[in-house]
C-alpha cells in the first residue's frame, strides 16, 4: 500500500523528528538521498565523461537540500553547478557546496524575469540532471516571479531537446544512423527535491506553472501530489527518502499494490462452486451498440466469476454467446449486477430490464455496477428505487465527462450553471467526492489516474494503467471486471453470513481497478509493476518509464490479460491457510 498525507502533517511530523535531531543532520540524509538518485541516473548515461548536474535553488530548505546534494556530487567528480535564485539561499547549503568545488552560479535577481530565466537556460544546456530545489513543502500558492518564468522556460527547453532527438531519430532511415541508448536518454532528467516546484495543492490541483519531473525524491512520506491527479501526472518515478518519522493521522489517499490486491481477492476453496464465486448478472448493449456486451461478459469470465448471466439484443447475445459459450442468457439468481455499457436512453425495453434488475438489488441489498448507459439514465432509473435512493453498495463508473454530467443534474454545481468536464479534469478528487456525497454511493472516476471514493472513506487511487489503456472498449472491460469482483465480494460475505460492507466493496473495487490497469499494462508489453520504487533506493535508470512506454492495445487485449494480471497479485499476496 502506498500511502500520501498532507503536507501540514508531514511538516510537523519533520519539525518533531528535528526537535531530536540536528536539522542539518536530517537534511543530508534528503540530500544524500538526490545525490545517489542523480549519480546512478548518469551512470546509466553511460557516458564517456563525467557528466553534469545543474540544482535550481530557491531560498528555503528545499534549496538547503539541493545545494547538500551537489556538494555530495561533486565529491564523486561529477560536474555541478548550483543556479542561486534568491537573495538568502541556504548558508550552509552554500558553503557545503562553495567548499566541494561546486560552481554557485549568481544572476543578477535585481533584473526582469526573463532574463533571469535565460541565465539560468544558458547554465543548464547540455547538462545530464537537473536538479528542482525551488520550493518544496514551504511553496504557497503558485510559483512567484522570476521562479515561474524560470519555470517556463526550462519546460521548453526540455521539450525542444526531446523534439530535437525525435527528429534526430526520424532522420536515421537517411542517415543509417540508430540512436543508441545513451542518445535516447540524451534529454536532461530532472530530478526534483520533495516535490516538483510549483505542485502544492493538497487534493492534486495544479495552480500555475511547474516542473514536471522524471524522479521524484521525497522526503518523509508521499505528498498528495505523489498520487493525487492531475498534479501526480508530473511526478515520474518517486522514491521516498525514510526520514524516520512517524505519522498517526489517517492518510489523505492511497494506492493497492499487488499485494494489496492478492490479499483483498477472493480465490476458490475446495468447497466453493459458481453460485459462491459469485454470478454476475450483466445487462449492456442496445440495438445502437449490440455488442459491448461481449466485452463486458469476458471481462467478468475472465475475472472468476462463478457465472455470468447476459441480458441484451437478441443479436447481441448470439454474439456474446459464440465468444463466450459459458455465459448464461437465462434470467435467475445474481449476487451482483452491471448495467449500462453500451445502453441507449432511446432503447425502453433495454432500460426498463436495467431498472427492473435494479429493483431487485436494490430490495435484496447486493451491489451493482452502474456505467455509461445507465449513468445518462439516471433520473429514470434511481426515480424507481424506494426514497430515491441508490443505496450503498452500488458503483459509479463514470469518466470525467459522465461525472461532471451526472453533478451537473443533481445541482452540484454553482448556481449559474452545471460542472464541465474540464472542471472535474481539473479537481478530479473534489468533485469525485461531491458526487459521492450526492449519491451515497461508490464512484469510481476514471482517467489515467482512477480514483475511487467512498463516502466517509479514505480515497484510493491507482495509476496501473499506461496511456494505451484508453481506447475504445476499455471501459466495458473494467466494467466487467468490476462486477465480477463485486459479486465474489458479495457471494463471500453471503458465506461468511455478514453483510458486506461499503468500505470492503470499495477496497475490492480498487483491486478490480488494480486488475484492470496491470493487464493492460501486460497487454502494452510492460512490466506489470508501475516503476514507482517508492521504497526502494536502487532504482536503475531504464526503471523511468518514459511517456508513452509500450505499445497499442486494443480492449479484448486487456481481457486476455486479466488472469495474468491476477495471477501477479495473488503470488505477491498471503500464503493462504485452508483452516
Ligand atoms: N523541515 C525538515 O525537517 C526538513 C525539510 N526538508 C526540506 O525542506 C523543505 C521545506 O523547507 P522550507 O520550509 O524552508 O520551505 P521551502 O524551501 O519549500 O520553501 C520556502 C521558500 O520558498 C519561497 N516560496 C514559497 N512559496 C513560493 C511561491 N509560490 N513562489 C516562489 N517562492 C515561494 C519562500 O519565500 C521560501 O524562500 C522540504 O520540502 C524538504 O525539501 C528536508 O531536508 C527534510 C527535513
Ligand atoms: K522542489
Amino acid at each position: 500500500m502506498i500511502s500520501a498525507f498532507d503536507t501540514a502533517t508531514i511538516r510537523q511530523a519533520e519539525y518533531d523528528l528535528v526537535a531530536h535531531a540536528p536539522l542539518d543532520h536530517v537534511m543530508k540524509k534528503a540530500a544524500g538521498a538526490v545525490a545517489e538518485t542523480c549519480a546512478q541516473l548518469i551512470a546509466a548515461r553511460d557516458l564517456a565523461r563525467a557528466g553534469r548536474v545543474v540544482a535550481l535553488v530557491g531560498g528555503g530548505d528545499n534549496g538547503g537540500d539541493a545545494l547538500y546534494a551537489v556538494a555530495m556530487l561533486a565529491r564523486s567528480a561529477i560536474e555541478c553547478d548550483a543556479v542561486i535564485l534568491h537573495a538568502e539561499p541556504h548558508p550552509r547549503g552554500c558553503q557545503a557546496a562553495e567548499d566541494a568545488g561546486v560552481h554557485l552560479v549568481r544572476p543578477d535577481l535585481s533584473r526582469s524575469p526573463r532574463a533571469v530565466a535565460q541565465a539560468v537556460a544558458r547554465t543548464v544546456i547540455g547538462c545530464d540532471v537537473i536538479i528542482d530545489g525551488l520550493v518544496g513543502t514551504g511553496g504557497r500558492g503558485a510559483l512567484r516571479e522570476p521562479f515561474a518564468t524560470v519555470v517556463t522556460l526550462v519546460r521548453a527547453g526540455l521539450a525542444d531537446a526531446g523534439d530535437r532527438l525525435g527528429r534526430t531519430r526520424r532522420q536515421s532511415p537517411q542517415t543509417g544512423h540508430r540512436p543508441g541508448t545513451s542518445e535516447r536518454s540524451r534529454r536532461p532528467l530532472v530530478v526534483a527535491v520533495d516535490t516538483p516546484s510549483g505542485l502544492g495543492g493538497e487534493d492534486g490541483s495544479v495552480a500555475g506553472v511547474h516542473l514536471p519531473a522524471d524522479v521524484t525524491v521525497t522526503m518523509g512520506a508521499l505528498k498528495p501530489q505523489a498520487v493525487l491527479p492531475p498534479a501526480s501526472y508530473s511526478v515520474g518515478q518517486v522514491r521516498l527518502c525514510d526520514l524516520g518519522v512517524t505519522i498517526s493521522t489517517p492518510e489523505r489517499a492511497r494506492s493497492l499494490g499487488a499485494g494489496d490486491v492478492g490479499c483483498a481477492w477472493s480465490v476458490p476453496g475446495p468447497s466453493d462452486h459458481k453460485y459462491t464465486r459469485g454470478v454476475a448478472q450483466v445487462v449492456a448493449g442496445s440495438t445502437e451498440y449490440p455488442f459491448t456486451g461481449v466485452m463486458c461478459v469476458e471481462a467478468a469470465a475472465r475475472t472468476g466469476a462463478g457465472m455470468v448471466r447476459y441480458s441484451g439484443p437478441a443479436e447481441a447475445s448470439l454474439a456474446v454467446l459464440s465468444r463466450v459459450p459459458e455465459a448464461v442468457g437465462a434470467p435467475g439468481r445474481f449476487q451482483a449486477c452491471l448495467l449500462g455499457p453500451g445502453l441507449s436512453e432511446r432503447d425502453d425495453a433495454r432500460i426498463e430490464q436495467a431498472g427492473e434488475l435494479m429493483r431487485t438489488a436494490h430490495a435484496a441489498n447486493l451491489p451493482m455496477v452502474l456505467d455509461a448507459g445507465a449513468l445518462r439514465a439516471w433520473r429514470r432509473l434511481v426515480s424507481q428505487l424506494p426514497g430515491g435512493e441508490i443505496g450503498p453498495l452500488a458503483v459509479l463508473t463514470p469518466h470525467a465527462g459522465e461525472a461532471a454530467m451526472l453533478l451537473t443534474h443533481l445541482g452540484a454545481g454553482s448556481q449559474r450553471g452545471g460542472i464541465s468536464r474540464a472542471e472535474v479534469e481539473a479537481e478530479p478528487l473534489r468533485w469525485a467526492t461531491r458526487l459521492t456525497e450526492c449519491t451515497g454511493a461508490i464512484v469510481v472516476l476514471k482517467g489515467a489516474a482512477t480514483l475511487i471514493v467512498a463516502p466517509g472513506e479514505i480515497p484510493y487511487v491507482q495509476h496501473q494503467a499506461p496511456a494505451w489503456a484508453g481506447t475504445a472498449g476499455s471501459g466495458d472491460v473494467l466494467a466487467g471486471i468490476l462486477v465480477a469482483v463485486a459479486a465474489a465480494a458479495q457471494a463471500q460475505s453471503e458465506q461468511a453470513g455478514a453483510e458486506l460492507t461499503q468500505a470492503d466493496l470499495a477496497r475490492r473495487i480498487a483491486a478490480g481497478v488494480w486488475v484492470h490497469g496491470t493487464a493492460a499494462r501486460l497487454a502494452a508489453g510492460l512490466r506489470p509493476d508501475r516503476p514507482a520504487a517508492v521504497d526502494a533506493l536502487s532504482v536503475q535508470a531504464e526503471d523511468v518509464e518514459p511517456i508513452g512506454a509500450g505499445a497499442p492495445i486494443i480492449a479484448t487485449d486487456i481481457i486476455a490479460a486479466v488472469p495474468q494480471a491476477i495471477r501477479h497479485a495473488l503470488a505477491a499476496g498471503p500464503l493462504r491457510y485452508a483452516g
